[in-house]
């Protein structure tokens, strides 16, 4: 009883405290992107002296008046983004990086950095169907409301990248940042499944960044970069990489191997099965394969996620299937018996998935 009771003292406290996270908690979304914006991490990054940045220094470096660089700093010095050192035998103080900010380097294409993502997040485009959230859950079940991307955009947010030029350059290297990250882990993991693979389409490919680096990884594979035709006249040339414009509804182009990252989980299951029965339908029937770049959602909190890294990489998909209620109409994260579900009303044969220890997994379907 004595001990109960203590919980709930425990928990009002914390309570008192949590909430104002729901409070002013866009404040650490907006900080961090006014350090990307002002290429922060850049300036402090290539300090002639390489020395801590003092903040008249960085002022200087990045045009901005230091009085308000001061707050901003003090803010993201106080979130552990940047870090704040005594310099001049402790008379003075100044700025180093650390690895979160380097991650917040625009200009860096290092397999690290998020930065695009964090701008095509924070954009204009994407935070206005947020605020409509309520509206979606609130839906009867046949749906009256438009979802609110649509909702806010009168068009689904491909339609609106076919429009706007800006806006799809935007997706595409937000997509790209996150390829050059996870990538190389997929193709380490899925090293031995290449081996007699000759060629392979990335189906929904963006700006050709995962086949530029499986072809890299696996020279002799000819990759193909499908994706709609609007994304493939401006994506990347290449070597060993041939960009096709088309639509995956329609059809997948012939090939040894599909690979597909984060297109399915755009599509609710009655697209999502389309599509893999046309990934299914380009792959040769004996030893064709479909390699799936997505996460698997942990359904039995306890027993499946271990404290620590696990929590918050669960904590990221969770995020993620938010982001699909808020931008695409019918998207979601699936559980592993939802993939079963769609790989099966596919025709796959079987199916394994091997974890590469990130917000997304591998699962590869074969056609027998
Ligand atoms: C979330 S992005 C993923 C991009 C890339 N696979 C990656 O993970 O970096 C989804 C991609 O699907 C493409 N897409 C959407 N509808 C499509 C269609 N009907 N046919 C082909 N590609 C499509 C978009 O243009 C976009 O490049």
């Amino acid at each position: 009883m004595e001990e109960s009771k203590s919980n709930l003292v425990d928990e009002e406290a914390k309570a008192s405290l949590d909430i104002w996270r729901f409070v002013f908690g866009f404040a650490d979304i907006a900080a961090a992107k006014c350090a990307i914006d002002l290429k922060i991490p850049e300036a402090i990054e290539n300090n002639p002296s390489s020395q801590p940045m003092t903040l008249a220094e960085l002022s200087s470096a990045v045009s901005a008046s230091p009085s308000h660089l001061r707050r901003i700093m003090r803010f993201l010095v106080h979130q552990g983004i940047f870090k704040e050192v005594p310099i001049k035998d402790g008379l003075a103080t100044g700025y180093t990086n650390t690895p979160l900010s380097r991650r917040m380097m625009i200009t860096k294409r290092d397999g690290k950095s998020l930065a695009p993502f964090v701008l095509f997040e924070t954009s204009r485009e994407m935070l206005a169907p947020w605020l409509r959230l309520s509206s979606v859950v609130s839906s009867p079940v046949n749906g009256s409301h438009p979802p609110p991307f649509d909702a806010v955009h009168s068009k689904d947010v491909w339609a609106l990248a076919e429009d706007n030029p800006c806006f799809s350059e935007m997706i595409n290297e937000a997509m790209a940042c996150d390829t050059r990250r996870v990538v190389p882990r997929v193709s380490r993991a899925c090293q031995d499944l290449f081996d007699g693979v000759s060629t392979v389409v990335d189906v929904g490919g963006g700006n050709g960044e995962a086949m530029g680096i499986l072809v890299k990884e696996f020279p002799w594979i000819k990759g193909f970069n499908f994706d709609l035709p609007h994304v493939t006249d401006v994506a990347q040339v290449l070597d060993g990489v041939e960009n096709v414009g088309g639509d995956m509804f329609d059809y997948v182009p012939k090939s040894d191997a599909v690979f597909i990252k984060w297109v399915l989980h755009d599509w609710g299951d009655k697209d999502c099965i389309k599509i893999l029965k046309n990934c299914k339908e380009a792959v040769p029937a004996n030893i064709g394969k479909v390699f799936i770049v997505e996460s698997v959602i942990r359904e039995n909190k306890k027993t499946m996620i271990v404290e620590g890294r696990d929590e918050k990489l669960e904590h990221v998909r969770l995020m993620l299937d938010m982001v699909m209620m808020a931008h695409t109409s019918t998207g979601k994260e699936r559980t592993l018996k939802e993939w079963d579900f769609v790989l099966n009303e596919a025709g796959f044969a079987r199916y394994e998935v091997r974890d590469i220890d990130d917000v997304q997994c591998v699962i590869i379907a074969y056609r027998s």
